[in-house]
Order: structure tokens, then sequence, then C-alpha cells
């Protein structure tokens, strides 16, 4: 395919147990097609030594291509060892396969003050995000130096990867916060179908997907010249964990549902038209003269042309994390989006969107995050961090 020639990774394993490959021009995990589950952990890294921070992004490299692979952590493995010791795996995924695990490591803007000489590498396109009109981020779930995303199709799996990595990174690395996904919200390849979020509603049609070769090269990938040398080929990630007031969703009308978002519920295709994959027309008007989708429709709002052709490649996940104690469902959208300079991506589209979408009244953003992912590793020898490094 384009996409294979462009050298992106392979669009999909034969079967969701199947393992994908580690080693790339970029990162697995970003256009490869949405796993159904995630687990996302975000580190503060608590040593003051720059060698001992660089030996354990190794540690971790080595042990990444081992459990993407289905292997254990380490070469010995949850029982391999010596009974004296801990094992180097916790064996929480003895017997089950790779489940097409991908784990994709971040840089967050914290890790270039002066703790390890990387100031002078940090780059513009890594600025603090602005403050968003009605948005209540709790520093605790928020921010990190570096962040960790597993998604797989078997949580058990990606759960396991996140442990491992937090288990050798003990006394280096302390965990912040960690959120789990199920259920993508986002397709990233025209292959898979569109999922739905906790809204009901399909989530992603419009994203950008792994196909779209030229538009990737555009949008997503850091480009030679584009900042430090040491991002090109990686690409920037934003998180926003947003709570959805799903009770108060629940109570409003289908056709309200429908306004807000500029689709229909059912097929997803934009208001006015059948198919999910038809053009949006922003346009086209009602007999009385009002426009079809509405003038703040989210669509229309977050759409490219509203930005000076600003696209994200979405890669979200539903949540629920429980009830919040007055019988409410603590629930909402993981949000994930990657993208080649989030000045000019996600700050102007959310920048729009916290000022004029009426699904604010059913949202709220809690936790953001905003992370450097480097370019993919060559091999063996290559690991996590070797560029930043260097
Ligand atoms: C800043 C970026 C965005 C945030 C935050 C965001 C939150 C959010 N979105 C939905 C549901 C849908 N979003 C849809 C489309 C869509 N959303 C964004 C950006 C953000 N959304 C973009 C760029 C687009 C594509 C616009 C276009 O070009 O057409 C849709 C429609 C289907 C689709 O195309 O994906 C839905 C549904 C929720 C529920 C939410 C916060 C909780
Ligand atoms: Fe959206």
């Amino acid at each position: 395919t384009n996409a294979l020639m462009e050298g992106t990774q392979p669009a999909a394993a034969a079967s969701t147990s199947d393992p994908l490959p580690f080693y790339g021009e970029h990162q697995a995990g970003i256009v490869t097609p949405a796993q159904d589950r995630l687990h996302f952990v975000s580190f503060d890294v608590i040593t003051k030594k720059r060698d001992e921070l660089i030996d354990m992004l190794q540690e971790w490299t080595a042990s990444a291509a081992r459990m993407t692979q289905g292997k254990d952590s380490g070469t010995f493995g949850a029982v391999g060892g010596a009974i004296e010791a801990p094992p180097d795996d916790t064996g929480e995924a003895l017997g089950l396969p790779a489940s097409g695990l991908t784990i994709t490591i971040g840089f967050g803007p914290s890790l270039f003050d002066d703790r390890f000489g990387l100031a002078a590498k940090k780059p513009g396109a890594l600025a603090d995000l602005p403050k968003f009109p009605g948005e209540d981020l709790l520093p605790e779930i928020s921010g990190g130096d570096i962040c960790v995303q597993a998604c797989a199709h078997d949580p058990q799996v990606a759960v396991h990867a996140v442990r491992n990595l937090a288990r050798i990174g003990f006394g280096k690395v302390s965990v912040r916060w960690s959120q789990l996904g199920f259920g993508r919200t986002s397709s990233t390849s025209r292959a898979q179908s569109t999922a739905r979020n906790l809204m009901g509603f399909k989530d992603g049609t419009n994203n950008l997907k792994l196909e779209d070769a030229s538009m990737l090269k555009q949008q997503l990938w850091v480009a030679p010249g584009d900042g430090p040398a040491w991002m090109s080929g990686g690409s920037y990630m934003v998180t926003r964990k947003i709570r959805m007031n799903i009770e108060t969703w629940d109570r409003t009308s289908l056709s309200e549902q429908q306004q807000i978002f500029g689709r229909d519920k059912g097929e997803g295709a934009p208001l006015g038209k059948k198919h999910e994959f038809d053009e949006l027309d922003f346009a086209a008007k009602n007999p009385d003269g009002t426009p079809v989708i509405a003038i703040d429709a989210h669509v229309r709002l977050a759409h490219p042309s509203t930005h000076g052709n600003a696209h994200l490649l979405r890669r979200g996940y539903n949540y629920v994390d429980g009830s919040d104690g007055l019988g409410r469902l603590d629930a909402g959208l993981f949000f994930i989006a990657y993208q080649r300079d989030p000045r000019k991506q996600f700050v102007p589209v959310q920048m729009e969107l916290s000022r004029k979408d009426p699904l604010n009244e059913y949202i709220k953003h809690v936790s953001s995050g905003l992370f450097a992912c480097p370019p993919g590793l060559r091999d063996a020898g290559d690991y996590w961090g070797r560029t930043l490094f260097a």
C-alpha cells in the first residue's frame, strides 16, 4: 500500500491476537489501527542522574521489544529465573498472545528543565498549552515527565506492559497518574469500522487515517527543520481526560443531540445526508433559511476548514472509573490526539470548541497532557530517547 511505501506501520495484523512490529521509522501505536484497550501512564522522573535515566530507557526499550512480541518482559521471564530473586516478569500475561500490543513513549515539557541538561533541546512545539475557558484541570492527574501509551486488544496485556515498565523504573521514576480505557473512540484506518463514544455517537469518522500517506506527512509527522532534529519522524501527543455529564446527556432529546454534533446518531451521517462518509455540506439550508448543520455544531467548529486546514489524528478511548458517590457514572472520553505541531493544530481547535461548542454543557476537561513522542526505533541496538540524549 501507499502507507507501506511511505515507511509507516503496516495496516493490521491478520488477527487481534497477533503481534505488531515494534521497530520502524515511526513509533507503533500512532497510525497503528486503534486497538480496543488502553492503559496510559504518566511518570515523574525521581532520579537526578542522567545516566540512570538513560539506563532505564534502554531497559524499557528492551522490555517493550519483548512484550510487544508476546514474550516475557525480561529474558528469564516470570518463572525461569533464580528462585531467590524477584522474577523479571510479573506473570499475569503468561499464556496470553501479543494481542496487538503497542507501547508508545512521549516526553513531557517538564523533562526539559535543568535536571538532565535537556533545556536547549526543548522543542517550541512543546510549549505549555494555554488555559482554555471552562477547563477544570486537576494537577495530580495532569502532565508528567514521561508518558507511556500501551494499547492492546486484551486489557490484561496492556496493564501487564505498564506494570512491568513501572517495575523496571522503580527508584528512577514514580507513577504520577494513569488511566484505563476501553472501547476505542477513533478509527485510524479505513479498514476499521467507526466505533462509538459514550454519548452513543460514531466517533472518528473524519479522522486522519493511516492510508492518507501525504496528509500524514503534512499533518502528523515532525519533519526536518520543524524544530530540534531529535524529533524528526516523531509526533506530538495531547491527552485530555474529558468527563461527561452522562445523566444530563441522557435526558436530552435525540434532535438536540444530533444538532450538537452535526451528525445523525444512527448512521453517523452529516445532517442532511444519508451515509456516514458523505461530505459535510456547511452551506446547506433548511426551508426556513437556517443552516442544516448548525453554526456552532461540533463538526463545524472542529473542521479543518475553520482552522487553516489543521487536522488531528485522534486516538482516544472511552473510560468509566466507577461512579462518583452521587450515583453518577464517573465516565467520559480519554481524548488522545497526535499532530505535527499542537500550536497550530490542537490549540486553535480546542480554543474554538471551548468558547462556542454547545457540547460544553455536558462535558468538563479534568486532565491534560502534552508529550513529544520521538521517532521510531531502528533495531535492537536503538533505544527510546537515543536521538534526544545523543
Ligand atoms: C480539540 C479537539 C477535540 C476535542 C477536545 C473533541 C472532543 C469531543 N469530540 C466528541 C465527539 C465527536 N467529535 C467528532 C468530530 C471531531 N472532533 C474533533 C476534535 C475534538 N473533539 C475533530 C477535529 C473532529 C472532526 C471534524 C471534521 O473534520 O469533520 C464527531 C463526529 C465524527 C467524527 O468525525 O469523528 C463526534 C461524534 C466528544 C464526545 C468529545 C468530548 C467528550
Ligand atoms: Fe470531537
